[in-house]
């Protein structure tokens, strides 16, 4: 665990460095283009508009090495029991590879093997049959992932089925999905590793109904008994483990939607480009390591510099929910205050996650990027090659998104303080060299890890979510006053109720 001395070594460098203007910390080093950038695969990620320099870079690698990052690292790949609370490793590098050195690890993978062929088998089943549309029905890691990759990789659909998403319990979501769809085509995933989750089971009861029963249902859940009870014969229900977190699952059959979207061999690169950042992550010193310098400057970011937010702005239309799905991955792992130990950490944790799609996001909230008084570090994403023909937008594209990182940098002066643009705001840029498969892999399985890094730092569990669960007990209980006439104890629920029942 990191001692306070260390954390306020890195404040005193965070402070030095507050007061230097980014534009001095580029002149005094030149190559800073090339010093601060590294390529993995078909991602090239540039940290030099990062506010850091050798001095604190050195500071962040020795809070690395005390956290103890590589031990740390190694533990996770091979199955260690990484996620104390729940007793479960984190073995979601085990879904799409070989990494991982121990028996845990290794037998995982042959579980995830075998799981993949009962994929491939129901996949096969279904392209013969009359099934022309599937609802995947699913909520957090049971949805963002498949959700963001099925909409990603649309130029890669191989137009057997069209996929769709129910989530939301609001009725409303059901209504409308279903409504443009003909039950004699269509079927159903219901996706839940604990089978239990009340929005899951509410729609995918809507679902049933609609559907005439369960004959085209499948699930995906680690609780074969409970889909079984909802009606799913165990021959139609795909494995989940314990040792996959829910906004790490992706990689598995909770990708089964994504699979009937872009093929067998379009999810096999997914899982390929992950594994390759796995061996990476694994392999690569911190001191070239993509996940351990993207975890480490947002760190850096957090507790030098004191910037509670993170930004990530894809300039790229098909990554428009990237955002939304790091918020589960980084805000549901990292939101945490106790170590593992259960004692307070001593230095501020999990930044707010936000963003939007580039250039749109450009004219709704890049105001307060360039002149509010917070400052907000960013990731910039691009694709240097399009799948389309629009060269002209794409032209445009690309030059916003290198504009904005500059202008957000440099700033510009101007006598008129309404119009100076103070600059000094860090963003890191990834280009990919495309976007398919392979390079998603890659980029999300680096943000898995960088999150997993900020987590060693702090000495927080990324695998656990016990903050959710409140909510949910007290939403079980206020279902009978909500549904009918029991009164609820808490004195403004209790007055919030009478509101809803004298305006039914
Ligand atoms: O897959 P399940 O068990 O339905 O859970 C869905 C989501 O609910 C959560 O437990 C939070 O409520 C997430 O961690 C999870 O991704």
């Amino acid at each position: 665990m990191l001692s306070a001395a260390h954390w306020q070594q890195l404040r005193q460098h965070g402070d030095r460095l507050a007061a230097t203007p980014l534009s001095a910390l580029m002149a005094a080093e030149p190559a800073r283009a090339g010093t601060w950038a590294l390529r993995v695969g078909p991602i090239h990620a540039s940290f030099a508009r990062q506010r850091i320099d050798d001095a604190a870079w050195g500071q962040l690698q020795s809070l690395a090495t005390g956290a103890g990052l590589a031990k740390a690292l190694a533990a996770l790949f091979d199955g260690e029991i990484v996620n104390p609370t729940e007793g479960r490793p984190a073995l979601h590098s085990a879904l799409r590879g070989d990494v991982g050195r121990g028996e845990p690890a290794r037998a995982a993978a042959a579980e995830a093997r075998a799981g993949r062929e009962r994929v491939d088998a129901l996949h096969a089943a279904l392209a013969q049959g009359p099934v022309t549309d599937i609802v995947s029905v699913g909520i957090g890691g049971s949805d963002l992932g498949p959700r963001l990759a099925v909409d990603a990789l649309r130029d890669f659909h191989d137009g057997r089925f069209r996929v769709h998403f129910l989530t939301n319990v609001d009725g409303s979501a059901a209504r409308h999905l279903l409504a443009d769809l003909d039950p004699g085509r269509t079927a159903g995933i219901l996706v839940s590793k604990s089978f239990g989750t009340q929005e899951t089971l509410l729609n995918g009861g809507i679902l049933r109904d609609w559907l005439g029963g369960s004959e085209r249902l499948y699930a995906v859940s680690a609780n074969v008994a409970r889909a079984e009870a909802f009606g799913i014969a165990p021959d139609r229900v795909l494995p989940m483990w314990d040792w996959v977190g829910g906004r790490y699952s992706l990689w598995s059959a909770v990708g089964f939607a994504l699979q009937l979207a872009i093929g067998h061999d379009g999810f096999a690169r997914l899982l390929e480009g992950a594994a390759m950042m796995d061996q990476h992550v694994r392999e690569a010193p911190p001191a070239r390591n993509l996940a351990a310098w993207h975890g480490l400057f947002a760190v850096w970011n957090r507790n030098a510099l004191g910037a509670a937010s993170h930004a990530v702005m894809p300039y790229d239309q098909r990554l428009a929910l990237l955002p939304g799905f790091l918020q589960q991955l980084v805000m549901e792992s990292l939101g945490k205050s106790v170590r593992l130990d259960g004692s307070p950490v001593p230095v501020h944790t999990v930044p707010v996650l936000w963003g939007g799609a580039g250039t749109n996001a450009q004219h709704s909230f890049f105001q307060a990027l360039h002149q509010g008084t917070d400052i907000l570090p960013a990731d910039f994403i691009g694709v240097v090659r399009p799948a389309h023909g629009f060269d002209d937008n794409h032209h445009a594209l690309l030059a916003n998104l290198l504009a904005q990182s500059e202008a957000l940098a440099n700033g510009a002066p101007s006598d008129d303080p309404h119009k100076r643009y103070p600059g000094g705001r860090p963003n890191t840029l990834f280009l990919l060299d495309e976007l398919n498969p392979y390079s998603l892999g890659a980029l999300l399985a680096m943000y898995e890890h960088s999150v997993y890094v900020q987590s060693v730092l702090w000495g927080i569990n990324a695998f656990d979510q016990w903050g959710v669960e409140l909510g949910k007990k007290i939403a079980g209980e206020l279902l009978p006053a909500v549904a009918g006439d029991a009164e609820p104890s808490d004195p403004v629920t209790r007055a919030l109720i009478a509101e809803i029942r004298s305006r039914r």
